[in-house]
């Protein structure tokens, strides 16, 4: 690939809408298109950051293929950094086609997924982790994580992380001058300097992982397993919460046999909610499997709504899982709550032990905002509402981080151990380096690829 080309390709949905853009960046972006645009003045003449009306026209036959809007943007104060064009046609594909076409006909290349970021980045205008963000609004399914991956856009994590490389700098630094200049006699002060500074930078990239999990979450959805005995209404409680009748009901016990999973935003808060198969003792193999799938995806749950069925008393099961529930964040659910009782809520309340118990009738629609209450307020107890915080909410980011962080708790015991300070100073540079690989500052060319071949085209 060769960074300094033209490249075009179209930046909407395919489809029918009402207007489709194709984006043009490079040397060569305005020239190539005011080959094939007609209007008032040539693009190559108008200013930069205006929006011109016109046709684009094949100019070996002269016929106008589409009526159109370009903005005509010059570098460096564009989303590439490099001269862009944008050309606003109608929309539907027939049309936009033949445009990029002809864009590709007169000297453009087809731009590669991801390659108007990757440009981005290449020119500076952005860094890595911003870059990997915009990925992250573009696949967000929810407020929540649509704003996380907006604050990474522009840059929170990247200041965080720069401020911590400068004050590793001013270390190393540090540790330099005391080698070099050892007739002051200064090894000391300075081996207590490096240690104060690498458990703050540490704290810090401690912090900075403990809002993972939340940015893990908001990304991906909490994972929420609905857990219950046959029949008990696990699948109609899917189907109120995501309002859709995608999980099979009926009156048969063992109606699920495969676990059915299900993103919803329940007030602003993504679940991935996972329906299971009721778990009992059973002779029928395909429901054995269902069930073992049951408990493992128990295993894996952020939040577990375990559900009883009020209108039948409790069974040995019930107080089984009631027991392997226990270990993880859960909401008890006593459900068909219109039926008549047959489960005392005194010997409920006995069983669940401080559990929050939510009483429902899933057929009514009975009881399912307190339902909603509960998961939020468990939710936010988890210390989600502080907003303000700087969530790492990629993989790589995680693992560059823990490395980093690995490397710092290295510097400082070597520091404590009394080893010299150019082997202190080797680990606090190897977490200079890796804190550096998240904003994308020294990797290599490969990485780059996979990184940016996840993008949509034209983005
Ligand atoms: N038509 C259109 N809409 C779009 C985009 C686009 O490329 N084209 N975007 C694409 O994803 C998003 C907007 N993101 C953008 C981010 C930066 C710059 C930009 O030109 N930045 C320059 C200049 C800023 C300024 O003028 O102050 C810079 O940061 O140097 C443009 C769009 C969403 N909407
Ligand atoms: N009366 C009443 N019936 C309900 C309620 N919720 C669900 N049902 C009924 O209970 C039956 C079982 O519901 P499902 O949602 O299939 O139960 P399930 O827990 O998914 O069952 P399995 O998939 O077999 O484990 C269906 O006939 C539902 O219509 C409720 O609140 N009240
Ligand atoms: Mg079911």
């Amino acid at each position: 690939m060769n960074h300094f080309d033209t490249v075009a390709a179209i930046a909407t949905a395919l489809g029918e809408g009402s207007i489709a853009i194709i984006r043009v960046s490079g040397s060569e972006a305005i020239p190539i298109v005011d080959k094939i645009y007609r209007g008032r003045q040539r693009l190559t003449a108008v200013d930069s950051h205006t929006f011109n009306y016109g046709h684009i026209v094949d100019p070996e036959t002269g016929e106008a293929v589409d009526e159109v809007f370009c903005a005509v943007l010059h570098a460096p104060r564009t989303y590439t950094g490099e001269h862009v064009v944008e050309i606003q046609g109608h929309g539907g594909i027939v049309a936009v086609q033949r445009v990029l076409r002809l864009v590709l006909n007169h000297g453009a290349r087809l731009a590669e997924p991801g390659e108007f970021t990757k440009r981005a980045f290449l020119s500076g205008r952005i860094d890595l982790s911003q870059a990997e963000a915009v990925i992250d609004v573009i696949r967000s399914k929810t407020d929540m994580a649509m704003k996380l991956a907006m604050s990474q856009v522009e840059g929170q994590l990247s200041g965080k992380i720069r401020s911590l490389r400068q004050k590793m700098v001013e270390m190393m630094a540090h540790i330099e001058v005391t080698i070099d200049y050892p007739e002051h006699d200064v090894e000391d002060v300075t081996t207590q300097h490096v240690i104060a500074e690498g458990r703050q930078v540490a704290a810090e990239i401690d912090r900075l992982l403990a809002g993972a999990t939340t940015g893990k979450i908001l990304r991906e959805g909490l994972k929420t397993v609905i857990i219950g005995k046959p029949n008990v209404g696990k699948s109609s409680l899917l189907n109120a919460l995501s309002r859709s009748n995608r999980a099979i009901v009926t009156d048969i016990p063992g109606t699920t046999r495969d676990i059915l999973e299900e993103m919803i935003s329940l007030r602003g808060i993504p679940l991935n909610i996972i329906d299971t198969a009721g778990i009992r003792e059973t002779e029928d193999v395909v429901e054995k499997i269902g069930v073992e799938r049951s408990r493992s995806a128990m295993n894996q749950a952020d939040l577990v709504l375990f559900m009883v069925d009020a209108s039948r008393p409790l069974e040995a099961v019930d107080q089984e899982l009631l027991a392997a529930v226990r270990h993880y964040p859960t909401i008890l659910i006593q459900n068909k709550l219109d039926l008549p009782r047959r489960v005392e809520l005194q010997e409920l309340r006995q069983l669940a032990e401080g559990m929050q118990i939510v009483e429902t009738s899933v057929a009514t629609g009975e009881g399912l905002e307190q339902l909603e209450a509960a998961v939020e307020e468990l939710f936010l107890s988890g210390g989600i509402e502080g907003k303000e915080g700087t969530y790492v909410s990629n993989a790589r980011h995680v693992a560059l981080l823990e490395k980093g962080r690995r490397e710092m708790l290295e510097a400082i015991q070597s520091a404590e151990l009394g080893m010299t300070l150019d082997l202190v100073a080797v680990d606090v540079k190897n977490c200079w380096m890796s804190l550096g690989e998240v904003i994308g500052e020294a990797v290599g060319d490969d990485l780059l690829d996979q990184i940016f071949s996840q993008f949509c085209l034209g983005k």
